[in-house]
């Protein structure tokens, strides 16, 4: 399983992509993720919501291994992707990478142009056979993360030129350019205005028709706008998870309950 991407695809809506089974995180002593038992599926949104500190950058950033870089963390349970652990030590993460994509809080456009920070990705993985076939994952990448029409004419430009909002777009571009199957996103739009931030939201709808998005979000609304599943995590619990209505229209445990109606966080 060196090479992750060979292994075949599956792509019916609501199937299981991704299995967290007694999942455990520790930053030295810290007991940040307690025993977390998550299904995420395939063509969904799914939010995780909570109070700051109980956890959800952290349990998101298991999905990806995106821990390991953090020496003192410490990861422990399963996590499956399509049936296979991620965490099996002959899993290539920049491989695990290329499949399991994340976007974070703030914009961080590489200092390259446009074009390169969208092909990075697919040079460094071998995507493309030439210059031509490039050319073209780097337009759909564009086009599909909604910022082609607004670069399309400055492409050689930096990419550290854009707005707020066209850097997290580019930034979503460059996730989208090596085909993954799940996009992480740790509140993606923290740092946008209310307009950049709608044509986020919208993207993240039709991001869903292909893969499974992950978002991380402070904002109730956003959730409720945008994901299908919810996950409400409290002290490092998974407290509650289901279709995001009746996580907010009729919660079943009372931490959940005092969240969403602004009694607690
Ligand atoms: N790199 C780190 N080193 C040590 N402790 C950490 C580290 N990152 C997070 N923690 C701790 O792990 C716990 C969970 O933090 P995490 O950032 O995952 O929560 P969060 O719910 O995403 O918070 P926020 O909403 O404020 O971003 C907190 O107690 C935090 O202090």
């Amino acid at each position: 399983m060196n090479d992750m991407r060979l292994t075949e695809r599956k792509v019916d809506a609501k199937d299981m992509k991704i299995q967290a089974r007694k999942v455990q995180v520790y930053y030295g002593d810290t007991h940040a993720i307690k025993d977390v038992d998550v299904d995420i599926l395939d063509k969904t949104v799914t939010a995780f919501i909570g109070p700051s500190g109980c956890g959800k950058s952290t349990f998101l950033r298991t999905l990806n291994r995106m821990n390991d870089t953090i020496d003192i963390c410490k990861v422990k349970g399963e996590i499956l992707l399509d049936g296979e652990d991620i965490y099996d030590k002959r899993v290539d993460p920049v491989q695990l990478r290329a499949k399991v994509g994340m976007v974070f809080q703030k914009p961080n456009p590489f200092p390259k142009s446009i074009y390169d920070n969208v092909a990075y990705g697919p040079r460094i993985h071998g995507l493309a056979k030439n210059k031509a076939d490039l050319d073209e994952i780097v337009e759909r990448a564009l086009r599909g993360a909604a910022i082609w029409n607004e670069v399309k004419d400055r492409l050689q430009a930096p990419g550290t030129g854009l707005s707020g909002g066209q850097q997290q777009r580019l930034c979503i571009a460059r996730a989208v350019a090596t085909s993954p199957e799940v996009l992480l996103m740790d509140e993606p739009c923290s740092a946008l205005d209310p307009i950049a931030t709608g044509q986020v939201e919208e993207l993240i709808d039709e991001l869903r028709t292909q893969f499974s998005v992950v978002i991380v979000t402070h904002s109730m609304q956003q959730a409720a706008r945008v994901s299908q599943r919810t996950a409400f995590f409290h002290l490092g619990n998974l407290v509650e998870y289901g279709e995001t209505g009746d996580i907010f229209t009729n919660p079943k445990d009372p931490r959940t309950e005092a969240y969403i109606t602004g009694r607690i966080g």
